[in-house]
Order: structure tokens, then C-alpha cells, then sequence
């Protein structure tokens, strides 16, 4: 199978800036993950698939502090979150920019706004200054300087998914959270936005941790990728050794019609990229 994302160079440093390790959720008798491991790397693009209900939400969740775990440790940039004061807490916690499934904006606010707020709370600017600041981080995701006067509800499903990164990379952050950020958008509009986290991670040095189903998404962005099956994460690796463990799920996900469909494309842009 053709490689990843990662084999075009850009990889990862090797240090860990997070490190999961023995994480337990169960909500009632319902246990979600059991004695779960993880690490993400500096710089990379780490994809996590898994079939639904797997948790990988709920992984998501408990890394960025919305949901505490059952059990488990998690470490970030070498910190164990339980042990942190709630305000070094808070410190490491604005070092992360999440973007939720819709996006997450406020509908009464328009997107200047929008991305204001975080700028107003954390940073401490002023109103001219947090709008100022949001107008270039709104043009930073592709979108153009009328858009920052809109309101999420004029806006596609496209241009919503944009202005949400935007907000998400209000504080500068140094690892972004993505949780399917390519569902409901049109193909090409996916492909659009799978471009702009590439070029995002490599022009401002980010770390990305992105939940998703899209097999598309995962060639076109990922260094890794890690499976979520069985309460845990099955394998970790590059998207050609992930391929090829052999697990149903993996096997039925990968080299079903989708999957194989998947490799096709990137295969045969590998090789139009090649002989350019
Ligand atoms: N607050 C909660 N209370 C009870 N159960 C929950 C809660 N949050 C999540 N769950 C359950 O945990 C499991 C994992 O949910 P999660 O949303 O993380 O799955 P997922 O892998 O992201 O799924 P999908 O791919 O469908 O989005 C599901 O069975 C869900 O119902």
C-alpha cells in the first residue's frame, strides 16, 4: 500500500506531548475504555478511527478536561492533569484549540465576534483589539474579510467549519483537537479543508489529534493513526502498518469498497504529484 501523509517528510519530532496511560471510562455498568494507551507526538497528525460508540469523543473529552475520566492518567506536555492546581490546569488547557462536531459557535454573536470572545476571556484584549485579532484568524482558515460580519446562520456547512478552526486557533494553541471535521462538508469542500490542516500544522508548528471516519481525510493528512476497538487503542502507527494488522474491523474498514477506493485516489495523487 502507498504510504501516508507522513512519508512526504512531515513528521514528527518523537516527543510525546501527550500521554494517556491505563484510562478507564464507564458511564453506569457501560465501559468504554479499560486500561486505554496513547501518545501523541510533537508535530504530528494523528488520526483516531474506530467504529461508532468506540469513544473516541469521549477520549477526546477526557484528554482537553471536559470529561474526567473513571480512572487513568494523562499527561500533557510531561504534566499529570489530576495533580495540576485547577489554575495550571487552566494554563495548560488554553494551550489546546478545540473544534467540536457543528462548529460550536455562538448564533447570537457574528464571527469577529465570535472569535472576540476567547481573545476578551483569556487574553485579556480589548473589543478592537479581540476583533482585529479575529478578522486575521478568520482570513489564516481561508475565509474571506466580508464573512467576518456574518452570522453562523448565513454561512455553508463549509464556511462554518472554517470559522470554528478560526475560534479554536484564537489563543495561538500548540496542540488542536478535532473532532470530524470534515462531516457533512461536500467532497471537494472536505478536500479543501484537509488541505488548510496541513498547511495550518505546517506553518504554525502544530500538534493535531483528529477523530474521524473520513478514510479520505486519514491519506490526505495523517502521520498516524490510532484504532479505537476492544475499550482500547488497538494499534498505533502509520496508515500502511495500521492497513495491514489483521482485525476485522480494520481489514472490513480499510480494504473494504471505501477504503480501497481511498488508497486508489491517494495513490494516484502521489503519482501526479510525483511527476509534476
Ligand atoms: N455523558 C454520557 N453518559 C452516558 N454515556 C455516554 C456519555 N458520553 C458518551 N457515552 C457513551 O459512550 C460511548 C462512546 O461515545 P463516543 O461519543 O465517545 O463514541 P464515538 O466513538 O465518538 O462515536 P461516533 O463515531 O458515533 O461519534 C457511547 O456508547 C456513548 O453512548
Amino acid at each position: 500500500m502507498e504510504g501516508s501523509h507522513a512519508e512526504s517528510g512531515n513528521f514528527s519530532s518523537g516527543t510525546s506531548v501527550i500521554e494517556v496511560s491505563e484510562l478507564c471510562n464507564r458511564f453506569g455498568t457501560h465501559v468504554v475504555h479499560q486500561n486505554l494507551g496513547l501518545d501523541l507526538r510533537q508535530g504530528e497528525i494523528l488520526g483516531i478511527v474506530g467504529g461508532s460508540g468506540t469513544g473516541k469523543t469521549v477520549l477526546l473529552r477526557s484528554i482537553v478536561g471536559l470529561h474526567k475520566p473513571s480512572s487513568g492518567q494523562i499527561r500533557v506536555f510531561g504534566q499529570d492533569l489530576e495533580r495540576l492546581s485547577a489554575r495550571k490546569r487552566s494554563e495548560i488547557e488554553q494551550r489546546f484549540g478545540v473544534l467540536f462536531q457543528g462548529g460550536a459557535l455562538f448564533t447570537s454573536l457574528n464571527l469577529q465576534e465570535n472569535i472576540a470572545v476567547p481573545l476578551i476571556e483569556h487574553a485579556g484584549l480589548s473589543r478592537p483589539e479581540a476583533e482585529e485579532l479575529g478578522r486575521m484568524k478568520l482570513a489564516l482558515t481561508g475565509l474571506p474579510p466580508e464573512a467576518a460580519l456574518k452570522y453562523p446562520s448565513e454561512l455553508s456547512g463549509g464556511m462554518v467549519k472554517r470559522a470554528g478552526l478560526a475560534r479554536a486557533l484564537a489563543l495561538d494553541p500548540e496542540i488542536l483537537f478535532l473532532d470530524e471535521p470534515t462531516a457533512g462538508l461536500d467532497p471537494i469542500g472536505a478536500a479543501a479543508f484537509d488541505r488548510l490542516i496541513v498547511t495550518l500544522r505546517d506553518a504554525l508548528g502544530l500538534t493535531v489529534f483528529l477523530v474521524t471516519h473520513d478514510l479520505d481525510t486519514l491519506y490526505a493528512t495523517c502521520d498516524r493513526v490510532a484504532v479505537l476497538s476492544q475499550k482500547r487503542v488497538l494499534v498505533a502507527d502509520t496508515l500502511a502498518t495500521v492497513a495491514d494488522t489483521q482485525d476485522e474491523w480494520i481489514q472490513d474498514y480499510f480494504k473494504g469498497p471505501r477504503g480501497r477506493a481511498a488508497s486508489y485516489a491517494h495513490l494516484a495523487q502521489s503519482k501526479q504529484r510525483s511527476q509534476e
